[in-house]
């Protein structure tokens, strides 16, 4: 990699956010929380009222209606607009940076060729697919690195995201990937947790002892994958005694199909993550 092209001291970067909706606010709110930065260190800006409003109140940070003061009060500039929006937002942004900008974006689908097209080829630009729960510090998050982005540039992400849970980096062809799995994956899984719940609730527990159960379950089982290292297939042995309970419901999920089932979702969600690079974009 190429050495630092800025003099921004980058143990101490200004973070500037455009758009403000939920991936930036689950964003700001958890690395304010993580203390990987400071509320007077971090800007934002958003065309919605409400919006701008709400992640002031919550985040206690600046959070303006143009895009121009967060590109003045930052060094590195994070794009959190749908990418239907990314177009117009990087020819907005375009003329107004320096040298010591860079450019991260979290948009779904929007290749870092695109961007540098956009931004002028020598732009430093970090690609990331974040998730939801960088809210609570327990983001899933890939980043890859545009070909003029330096080592400090990769370091500064690393420390932001990791500060909001765990990061890899991955060649970009991986993330749309990565987006299909874990960008998209907490729907998925909030939707196993409702289901469980459900299946509480028809077996008689109350709707809250339902979901309190479900989700821990989910959490435990995580955590059980994460920190022994084991296969989940090994850890899910280790449920299903002989003739018992685990192994009457793994039946009747092998019969519905749920592995086939979630493996088809990742899938359609990367190709969908690979579509929104197209021209024709709804
Ligand atoms: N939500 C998620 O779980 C994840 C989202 N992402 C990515 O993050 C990005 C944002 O997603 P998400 O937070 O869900 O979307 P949201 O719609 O919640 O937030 C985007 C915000 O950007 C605003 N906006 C639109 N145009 C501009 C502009 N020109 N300048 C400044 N702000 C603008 C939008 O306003 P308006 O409503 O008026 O358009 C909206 O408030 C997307 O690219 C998505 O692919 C990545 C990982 C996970
Ligand atoms: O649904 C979406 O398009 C965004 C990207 C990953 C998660 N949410």
């Amino acid at each position: 990699m190429k050495p630092p092209a800025a003099t921004a001291d980058r143990d101490a970067l200004r973070w500037g956010f455009i758009g403000s909706g939920r991936m930036a606010s689950a964003l700001v709110k958890g690395m304010i929380r993580a203390g990987v930065a400071t509320p007077d260190r971090i800007v934002a800006s958003d065309p919605q009222a409400g919006t701008r409003d709400e992640l002031a109140r919550e985040a206690g940070i600046a959070v303006h209606a143009s895009n121009s003061p967060v590109v003045e009060a930052s060094d590195a500039i994070v794009l959190a607009v749908k990418p239907q929006s990314m177009a117009s937002v990087l020819a907005e942004i375009a003329p107004m940076l320096a040298p010591r900008h860079l450019i991260v974006s979290i948009a779904a689908g929007v290749g870092i060729g695109a961007m540098r097209a956009a931004l002028g080829a020598s732009t430093r630009i970090v690609r990331v697919m974040p998730n939801t729960p960088a809210l609570l510090g327990e983001g899933a998050s890939a980043y890859a690195l545009g070909p003029d982005a330096t080592d400090a540039d990769a370091q500064a992400v690393q420390r932001f995201l990791d500060s909001v849970g765990r990061s890899v980096r991955v060649p970009e062809s991986q993330l749309d990937a990565v987006t299909g799995l874990s960008g998209s994956g907490p729907a998925f899984v909030y939707m196993v947790i409702e289901a469980l719940s459900d299946g509480g609730v028809r077996a008689g527990l109350p709707r809250d002892v339902a979901t309190t159960l479900a989700a821990q379950t989910v959490l435990g089982a995580a955590k059980m994958v994460l920190e022994t290292g084991l296969h989940p297939g090994a850890l899910k042995d280790q449920v299903t005694s002989p003739g018992g309970t685990t192994i009457a419901g793994v039946q009747v999920l092998e019969r519905a199909a749920l592995r086939g089932a979630l493996i088809d979702a990742v899938d359609a969600a990367a190709r969908r993550s690979a579509e929104l690079a197209g021209p024709a974009r709804p």
